[in-house]
């Protein structure tokens, strides 16, 4: 469980953090999710203790990451996978690492299987990809075998293999009921990979549910809809003049209705013999749910 409560960083004249708070339950993996700027990368840095907070708390089973008696067995993070010496191996890598903590060798072979290096474990971790060097990072925060898990773009520069691997892993240990948090702005994979999510903008929650809840709530009803007579069913359709109905043409004879269920267009065609030839409710997704709550939260934009 990680909590934060009251939380907010000041840099300079820049408030990255905002009074936030939010509770991250175990045995799930939440999203962490907020366009660039928006504080999330600092509220992993303060959960993990490498920054303090200018004001409130966050805790990691209730003690801030600074008290824990044994941090690794108790949090795991990556958070830049290139902090890492390259002349260095990725056994020799993790073995300092794991003797500083007091963990064994043996849980150092067992990491580098588990993310698949251990053919290249005695190779220089200057000559590897970015992939590879994602699943060393990754392979440094299961050392532990941590209890939480922080994960900043744990997917970034992984092949499509890879990041199916990180799918799989990361749900693994949600549950074994871990708390998994990981941030990405690849929404797919978010969608899913993650339970739950918590969206930051201008360093405030702007969002904080299940990710189905989410997605559901994020956007009006869509139906795509096609008939021989478009002009007709849009205008019976527009009749109520209310504006939360709209119509987005599509092709010919083909348009998305906007704010009305399929029930509600298929009655009105049906009451007044108008054919259809497709009616077909559009699937959410998660991408479009987060760019509707978002769009006002962006520090920067596209022209
Ligand atoms: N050390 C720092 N000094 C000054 N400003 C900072 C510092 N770290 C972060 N910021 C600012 O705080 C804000 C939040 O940054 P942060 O890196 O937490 O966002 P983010 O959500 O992780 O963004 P991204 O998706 O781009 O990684 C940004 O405006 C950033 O420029």
């Amino acid at each position: 469980m990680i909590e934060a409560r009251g939380l907010s960083k000041q840099y300079g004249s820049k408030r990255a953090v905002d009074n936030i708070s939010f509770s991250i339950a175990p045995g799930k993996v939440t999203g962490f999710l907020g366009p660039n700027g928006a504080g999330k990368s600092t509220s992993m840095r303060l959960m993990l203790g490498l920054d303090r907070p200018t004001e409130g708390t966050v805790t990691v089973h209730g003690e801030s990451y600074r008290d824990l008696p044994a941090p690794m067995g108790e949090v795991g993070a990556l958070l830049d996978a290139k902090g890492v010496h390259p002349g260095r191996s990725a056994r020799s890598h993790l073995r300092s690492l794991a003797a500083t903590h007091g963990i064994s060798d043996k849980r150092v072979d067992e990491v580098l299987g588990q993310t698949g290096l251990s053919e290249v474990a005695g190779k220089r971790v200057g000559g590897f990809s970015l992939g590879m060097g994602q699943r060393l990072g990754i392979a440094a925060a299961l050392l532990g075998d941590p209890r939480v898990l922080i994960l900043d773009e744990p997917v970034n520069g992984l092949d499509p293999d890879g990041v199916l691997w990180v799918r799989h892993l990361l749900r693994g240990l949600a549950a074994e009921g871990r708390t998994v948090l990981l941030s990405s702005h690849l929404m797919s994979e978010m969608a899913q990979t993650a339970d739950h999510v918590i969206v930051l903008g201008k360093g405030k929650v702007v969002a904080d549910a299940p990710i189905a809840e989410f997605v559901a709530n994020g956007r009006s009803e869509r139906v795509t809809v096609r008939t021989p007579e478009a002009a007709k069913l849009a205008a019976l359709l527009l009749a109520d003049n209310n504006p939360k109905v709209q119509l987005e043409p599509l092709s010919e004879g083909c348009f998305v209705t906007v704010g009305l269920t399929a029930s509600t267009v298929g009655g009105i065609a049906a009451r007044n013999g108008i054919e259809l030839h497709e009616l077909s409710p559009v699937t959410a997704s998660l991408e479009d749910a987060y760019l509707a709550l978002t769009r006002d939260h962006l520090e920067y934009t596209s022209a």
